[in-house]
């Protein structure tokens, strides 16, 4: 539905700055498509740059066919139609009602009162905003305004939906309903959106694949569950780390005193990752009952990406070095991923 090639971005002036390097990424129709960044990475400039509010110096836009960089004048403003825009201040009109606000791209394309009507009434049902169609910005909590601006960029029946940090400026609760509601309206519209933001909250909650963006260039880019549970580049592990914590406290570590040779009397420390239903049997029980270890589990838990569940444990196995290997090779040759990080004094 939306493929970037080669884009770059030169803003010119005394300092000039390249804020997109060579950026290639192809995003599907129906799909959610994130885009995660530090502060200055480049993601507005990359996400308005589908819609040619920033023209890219070089490189190629196609949305739904159509090269987007050859486009101006009333040809740029009829494939727009097809590219609504949310924002991160929400960009309303105060002077107008909610009904006023989101009928206006309506009337600037010139459709009748009646038409406009019959177009955004169930717009406006579906933001649930229908008994505030006479309210005015200033009456609206963050949350509200964001669905007027939803309503807004809905209005002219678009294929795809840019998002421009729309729940960065909301508290966490109202965040939540938002994404909520661009997923119902993902699905139930079959509409393409594109987010970016800074927050990997969001990726998590709502997003089918993820770009991590770093000083104007795509350094990953996946599956969110492959990128959550396998990041490759640091940046990506620090967003993924702000939200999930794979690693033990600091002080827990350093008290392990963990060793990278298996001496007499040490015993394997072990991380386990899993995705989803992996096995038949719970792995801990498992390996009690099938080798005789002892297993301390020193740090886990159990995440959800959307419906698939992720867990992690970090073990000790405590027993003779042979039980423990025997143990170590059966984990390897489970559908987990298992990796022995280092050895211990028995008994954690
Ligand atoms: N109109 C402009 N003129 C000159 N430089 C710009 C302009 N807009 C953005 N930049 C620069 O381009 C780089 C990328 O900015 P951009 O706003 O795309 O990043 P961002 O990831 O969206 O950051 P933020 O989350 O802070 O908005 C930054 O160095 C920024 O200073």
């Amino acid at each position: 539905m939306i493929e970037l090639t080669h884009i770059s971005k030169v803003y010119d002036g005394p300092n000039k700055v390249t804020a997109l390097k060579d950026i290639s990424l192809s995003i599907k129709e129906g799909e959610i498509f994130g885009v995660i960044g530090q502060s200055g990475a480049g993601k507005s400039t990359l996400i308005r740059c589908i819609n040619m509010l920033e023209r890219p110096t070089s490189g190629s836009v196609l949305v739904d066919g159509v090269e987007m960089t050859k486009l101006d004048g009333n040809a740029l403003r009829e494939q727009r139609k097809n590219i609504g825009m949310i924002f991160q201040h929400f960009n309303l009109l105060s002077s107008r009602t909610v009904y006023e606000n989101v009928a206006f791209p309506l009337e600037l394309q010139g459709m009748s009162k009646d038409e406009i009507r019959q177009r955004i009434l169930p717009i406006l049902d579906i933001v649930k905003l229908s008994d505030r169609l006479d309210n005015y910005p200033s009456q609206l909590s963050g949350g509200q305004k964001q669905r007027v601006g939803i309503a807004r960029a809905l209005a002219s029946n678009p294929k795809v939906l840019l998002c421009d940090e729309a729940t960065s400026a909301l508290d966490p609760q109202t965040t939540k309903s938002i994404l909520e509601l661009l997923k119902d309206i993902n699905e139930k519209l079959k509409l393409t959106i594109v987010l970016i933001t800074h927050e990997m909250q969001v990726i998590k909650e709502i997003c089918d694949r993820v770009a991590v963006i770093e000083g104007g260039i795509i350094i990953e880019e996946g599956p969110v569950l492959d990128v959550f549970t396998a990041p490759k580049e640091k940046t990506t592990r620090e967003f993924v780390g702000s939200i999930i914590s794979h690693k033990l406290p600091e002080e827990a570590w350093r008290h392990l005193n963990v060793q990278k040779e298996w001496h007499d009397g040490l015993c394997p420390l072990i991380r386990l990752n899993f995705t989803g239903d992996v096995t038949d049997e719970p792995i801990v029980a498992g390996m009690i009952r099938r080798f005789g270890l002892d297993v301390s589990i020193l740090f886990g838990g159990v995440d959800y990406i959307q419906d698939t569940s992720f867990g992690h444990l970090i073990i000790v196995l405590n027993g003779s070095r042979e039980s423990a290997e025997q143990a170590v090779a059966y984990l390897e040759g489970l559908p987990i991923k298992s990796e022995v990080i280092g050895y211990v004094a028995a008994n954690h």
